[in-house]
């Protein structure tokens, strides 16, 4: 593999003080520069969770998460795509995407050609100038991607980003998703229930059971990039999916 982006070890977190809900335990990763790694779970696995610690918007009960030397864990080398796109409701899709610019001072002249770049790169360069309650679903995702890496950042955190969209949206997402990590180098942390998106995506799959939150399987896909949609009618597909359900359900839950 890459050299490692980032490291986490032995990380564990407990909501709520020494009796709280063990939210996570034990999870060791190495993540890759320009690695695709997905966490595969059910709901309460602790997959959000390790997400906001990893941002920093939360802080660790124990262990390390360490950053490669020189990119310092700084709000400029991450982005975040939540399920909801969280969009100013009153702003233009140009003004959401220039957001994070201007919030650095960035003004709006100085930022036109990388926020119309940005909406280029997710197909959206018309729309510049609708409001997001003009746009559909996916589009107002596109809007909330491209406002996520308009700061060029290292690592693309993404939360369940899909996970509202219809079936045929969401599979055009997940391709576009994968072109731009192609195009722009960045590395992805991706959240996901789903086994089919996992494995479409991933070069690697963090498989996670709840109850406490725990890391159950490691599996890495090897299939390569540029991946086809054929490649989700394939045998191979099929075959990976079996491999990584069998992984989840390792742990089946009679309570979950
Ligand atoms: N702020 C909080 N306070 C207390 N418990 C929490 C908090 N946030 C999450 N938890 C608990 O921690 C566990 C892991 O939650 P987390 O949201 O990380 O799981 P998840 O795998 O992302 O679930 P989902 O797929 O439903 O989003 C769950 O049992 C959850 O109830």
């Amino acid at each position: 593999m890459n050299t490692a982006l980032l490291s986490l070890a032995h990380l564990e977190k407990r909501y709520g003080g020494g009796r709280g809900t063990l939210a996570l335990q034990d999870m060791s990763l190495e993540v890759g520069a320009h690695d695709f790694v997905s966490l595969l779970g059910p709901s309460g696995c602790g997959k959000s969770t390790v997400l906001k610690m990893v941002a920093g918007l939360l802080p660790v009960t124990s262990g390390r998460i360490t950053w490669q030397a020189g990119t310092a864990a700084s709000a400029q080398d991450i982005g975040f795509v939540f399920q909801e796109p969280t969009l100013m409701p009153w702003a233009s899709v140009f003004d959401n995407v220039w957001l994070p610019l201007r919030l650095r001072g960035v003004s709006r002249a100085s930022a036109q050609a990388r926020v119309e770049e940005a909406l280029q790169a997710v197909g959206l360069h018309e729309f510049a100038a609708a409001l997001p309650r003009e746009l559909s679903g996916g589009m107002k995702m596109r809007v909330s991607i491209a406002r996520a890496l308009i700061t060029r950042p290292k690592l693309l955190l993404m939360d369940e980003p899909f996970g509202a969209l219809d079936e045929i949206t969401r599979s055009r997402l997940n391709h576009d998703t994968l072109q731009l990590w192609q195009q722009h180098g960045f590395t992805t942390l991706f959240v996901t229930h789903s086994v089919f998106e996992a494995v479409f995506l991933s070069r690697r799959i963090v498989v996670m059971a709840a109850r406490p939150g725990r890391v159950l399987a490691e599996i890495a896909i090897d299939e390569p990039y540029p991946r086809p949609e054929a490649f989700r009618h394939s045998a191979r597909f099929g075959a990976w999916c079996a491999e990584v359900s069998a992984a989840l359900h390792a742990a089946d839950d009679p309570h979950g």
